[in-house]
């Protein structure tokens, strides 16, 4: 990305900036968890189908991302983290951003319609009004509730990727949506924690400037708590096993143990060691997440060997 950057002119835009506007770093682990909700699915989908099939997904979510960066340009312009994005940043206009993110959602849910069905692309359609309208347009900037609910977007992409291989929705692919979902508040909360007043200044109602840092400190063992049964008892379905649950076993200890230590912290402390604590448990929220999923699929990888699963 970098040496393409370097043929660019100041405020010119360049093939890298249009892959910001999609935000690939988050989106991967987004179409990580939707290839296994595709392949631990009982149907096995032609290799052509399952590739086409994630690549429309993962369209799909980065036009989401557009849509995303479309509105929240005002708001990303002040944060710090996020005002070298290419909208704030001058290297895409807004209303570019938004004809890349209605064009991209279009052509995404209709071609995964007419590779896979037409359930998985009423999903992925609903995903991303969810995320651009719901989340992105409504509950971001009225209530702190935001991400709780807003979560729900994220939570969707396993169950695309099952839908397209079943045509269904299962109680399997309702408890992958539900780890995702109950574990989004303890992932968002640990950042929140340490971008200190980056949301404040962009007047955003998260948390941590509504009800303040110790609430989110309680909320984030609280949903941690609330995480835990939903994760194993994901092991006790058809796609879980004797891999996954003392994989999440160990990760839930660990994550647990993260988010005591979080709710235990004093302010001041946590301040003079640059949030340490808070900052470790938001990279592990990334890995617990990831293994979760990458121990569903080892159960269905094994499967075949007459390993895995129960
Ligand atoms: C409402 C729900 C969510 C919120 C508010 C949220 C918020 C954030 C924020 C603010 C970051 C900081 C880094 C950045 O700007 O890229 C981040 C990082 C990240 N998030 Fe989330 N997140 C949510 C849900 C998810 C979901 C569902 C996934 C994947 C399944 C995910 C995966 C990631 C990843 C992989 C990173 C690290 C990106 C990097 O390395 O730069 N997030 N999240
Ligand atoms: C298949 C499909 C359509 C998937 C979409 C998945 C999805 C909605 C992921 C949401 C993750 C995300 C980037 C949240 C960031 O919140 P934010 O936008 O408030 O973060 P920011 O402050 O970094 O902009």
């Amino acid at each position: 990305m970098s040496d393409i950057r370097a043929y660019e002119q100041p405020g010119e835009a360049g093939f890298g900036d249009y892959v910001q506007l999609l935000k690939p770093r988050v989106m991967s682990l987004v179409v990580f968890t939707a290839l296994v909700g595709l392949l631990v699915a009982p149907v096995s989908v032609h290799p052509v189908i399952a590739f086409a099939s994630i690549l429309f997904i993962a369209l799909g979510a980065g036009a989401s991302g557009a849509l995303n960066m479309w509105w929240d340009a005002d708001i990303d312009a002040v944060m710090r983290r996020t005002k070298g994005r290419p909208v704030p940043a001058g290297k895409v206009e807004a209303g570019e951003a938004l004809a890349v993110g209605l064009g991209l959602s279009g052509l995404a849910v209709l071609m995964l319609g007419l590779a896979a069905n037409w359930l998985s692309a009423g999903l992925l359609a609903f995903t991303i009004f969810f995320y651009a309208v719901i989340y992105s347009m409504w509950l971001k900037r009225s209530t702190p509730q935001n991400i709780v609910i807003g979560g729900a977007a994220g939570a969707f992409p396993p169950m695309i990727g099952w839908a397209c291989a079943t045509g269904t929705v299962s109680v399997e692919s309702l408890l992958m949506f539900a780890l995702i979902f109950m574990w989004t508040p303890p992932h968002f909360w640990a950042l929140a924690l340490f971008m200190k007043d980056d949301y404040s200044k962009a007047g955003v109602p998260m948390l941590t400037v509504t009800h303040g840092r110790k609430a989110t400190r309680t909320h984030i063992l609280v949903y941690t708590f609330l995480l835990i049964p939903v994760a194993l008892g994901a092991g006790f379905t058809s796609i879980g096993g004797p891999i996954y649950l003392t994989a999440s076993i160990l990760l839930n200890g660990w994550f647990l143990l993260g988010a005591w230590r979080i709710w235990r912290r004093d302010e001041a402390v946590a301040e003079a060691d640059n949030y340490a604590v808070e900052k470790s448990v938001f990279r592990f929220s990334l890995y617990y997440l990831f293994l979760h999923f990458g121990a569903f699929l080892a159960e269905a990888a094994l499967r075949p060997y007459g390993m895995g699963g129960w």
